[in-house]
Order: C-alpha cells, then sequence, then structure tokens
C-alpha cells in the first residue's frame, strides 16, 4: 500500500470538494493508495500540513483547491530533499496552473493518473524566500486576484474577476521600476504592471507567455511600459490573441535569476496571493518537483 496525504480547501470554488471526496478515496484506495485528509481551516494551514507530510515520508501528496490553496502547498513542500510527487484537483474559480499543465477536469481522470503514476518534473519560482508555481507580478491590475471577495466567487466564478477589473481601470497608475536581469543591461522606466510567468496560462490568458516552459529553468518576464486607459484596454486585447510582442510598450525577456526595485510601494502578487513588496529577488529552482499529469 502507498501513503498518500490529501489537503484540500472545502471553501474553494464552488465547493465541491465535500460531494468528491468519498468517491475520490474510494477510487485510490481500491488502486492500493491509502489516502488520509486535511481540510485546511484558513491561511497558512496548508503550507503547515504540505511541510509535515513531507517530514512524515507520505509516498504522495495531493492538493485540492484553487490556485491559492496550490500555492500554500507548494510553499510548505518547496525546499526540502526527497519530495514526494504532488496530485493537484483544481476546485478553484481560475486554476491557472492546472489549465496550464493539461490537468483532466474529471476527478476519475486524475485519479488514474495518480494511480498510473504518471509524473514530470516542474521548476519553482522564488520571490524573496517564498515560492509561486505559476506566475509572480506587481502592478496595477494584479491586485486584483486578492481584492475579489471569495463569496463573489463561489456565486459568480471567473465573472466576478471581470468585474473588478472593470471597476479597478479607472485607477490605474504607473510604477516606476529597475529591473535587472542576469545577461541584460538595466531596464528602467514607468511601466503599468511586470508579470513574470512560470507556465504559460497566467490569468486565463493563454498566449501571454507562449514560450514559458514549465521545466526549462527560466522565468518569462513581461513588462508593460507606461500608457493611457485606451491603449491599456487594446493591449490587453492584443494579450488575448497573443500579439502583444510586437508593440513597442511590451518588454520580453527570459532569464534565472532578476532583481526588481522601485522608489514606490509595490505589493507582490505570487500565484494569485499577496507575496510582500518590492525590491524583490526572483529565481528559480530547475524541475524541484514532480507532479501527476
Ligand atoms: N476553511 C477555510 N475557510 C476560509 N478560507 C480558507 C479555508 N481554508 C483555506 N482558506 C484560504 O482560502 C484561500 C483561497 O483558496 P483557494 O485558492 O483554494 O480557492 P478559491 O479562492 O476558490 O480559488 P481561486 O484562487 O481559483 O479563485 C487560501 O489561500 C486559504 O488561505
Amino acid at each position: 500500500m502507498k501513503k498518500a496525504r490529501l489537503i484540500y480547501n472545502p471553501t474553494s470554488g464552488r465547493e465541491e470538494m465535500r460531494r468528491l471526496l468519498p468517491d475520490i478515496l474510494e477510487r485510490l484506495d481500491r488502486a492500493g493508495i491509502e489516502t488520509s485528509c486535511h481540510a485546511t481551516t484558513g491561511e497558512g494551514d496548508a503550507t503547515r500540513e504540505a511541510s509535515e507530510a513531507v517530514d512524515r515520508g507520505y509516498d504522495i501528496i495531493m492538493a485540492a483547491g484553487g490556485d491559492g490553496t496550490l500555492n500554500e502547498v507548494i510553499n510548505g513542500m518547496a525546499g526540502k530533499n526527497d519530495l514526494p510527487p504532488l496530485g493537484i484537483f483544481p476546485l478553484g474559480t481560475t486554476n491557472d496552473f492546472a489549465r496550464a499543465m493539461g490537468i483532466p477536469k474529471r476527478w476519475e481522470d486524475y485519479c488514474d493518473l495518480v494511480i498510473e503514476n504518471k509524473t514530470r518534473p516542474i521548476d519553482i519560482g522564488i520571490a524573496n524566500g517564498r515560492h509561486f508555481i505559476n506566475i509572480a507580478g506587481g502592478g496595477s491590475l494584479t491586485e486584483l486576484t486578492y481584492e475579489v471577495p471569495s463569496r463573489l466567487k463561489t456565486m459568480i466564478g471567473q465573472l466576478a474577476y471581470y468585474m473588478k477589473g472593470i471597476e479597478k481601470m479607472a485607477s490605474l497608475s504607473p510604477i516606476r521600476l529597475e529591473i535587472r536581469a542576469e545577461g541584460l543591461d538595466l531596464i528602467e522606466g514607468e511601466f503599468m504592471l511586470f508579470l513574470i510567468a512560470n507556465s504559460n496560462s497566467v490569468g486565463g490568458f493563454e498566449k501571454l507567455a507562449p514560450d514559458a516552459r514549465i521545466d526549462d529553468g527560466m522565468l518569462d518576464v513581461i513588462a508593460l511600459k507606461k500608457c493611457n486607459l485606451a491603449e491599456f484596454i487594446r493591449l490587453v486585447t492584443m494579450a488575448l490573441r497573443g500579439d502583444h510582442f510586437n508593440d513597442p510598450r511590451v518588454v520580453y525577456f527570459k532569464t534565472s535569476k532578476m532583481e526588481v526595485s522601485s522608489p514606490d510601494h509595490v505589493q507582490l502578487n505570487l500565484d494569485g496571493e499577496l507575496g510582500g513588496e518590492l525590491p524583490g529577488v526572483f529565481e528559480i529552482l530547475p524541475q524541484h518537483l514532480r507532479i501527476f499529469v
């Protein structure tokens, strides 16, 4: 028998886990995977549980919830030796990372991948010592992800983000940035936002960083120079189609390490959660973790 630990957020997305849990456990059990569960109770809980699960030597760890829960589990695991593979049941509103990885939506199909032990290695990003699996960023609109109330997300899903986005458009303001990346000249100026992508699916934009590979040991950086509201909206529309790279206001490069600083107060967003503020050092742990996919 293999031993697995399932860490789930009972409040994620449309609160599906309560209903699915008995069936998931039974399917895994029948295939020889004995699974114990922990329902998270609030912020930081999934990190503590995941860290303990690694220390206790579980063969498999699974995270069920949204991008926030996944980020917390990663933060409990990353940096340790002998990491067990991670399973991801995407139950959040956006599930950016699961979408980028092509994780099946049906829980039965995903259980079968875990049972068949189908894994691949992935890179993990580091921002000032905290880990991210999908995206780090700062500046206008990156605050969206934690300003949308969780109850609204449960009720109307992704539409909640669009509504908040339109509300925030009115108060877009640039930030001053200095970006130092290995092998590149200093990049400085006024920017609307900067994003550091580990995978190629960011906030539902699948063509924002089309060349980002989850296992290449590189971070894909996109920064948008200062522009007005009309230009901003046009660039967002272009980004939906992946046409934004030809615009002179878009800075794009790959790096394995960079430093970003600002004379302004700039909060960092890591996988959709608040992650401290600038200045920041961003690095990557190449192929640090195996996930079932
Ligand atoms: N029992 C709980 N009650 C309230 N909040 C919780 C509980 N357990 C965990 N949380 C917090 O909820 C946050 C968000 O959860 P998560 O990302 O899983 O779901 P979501 O918000 O529905 O999904 P998405 O991020 O895709 O919108 C987590 O970062 C965690 O700190």
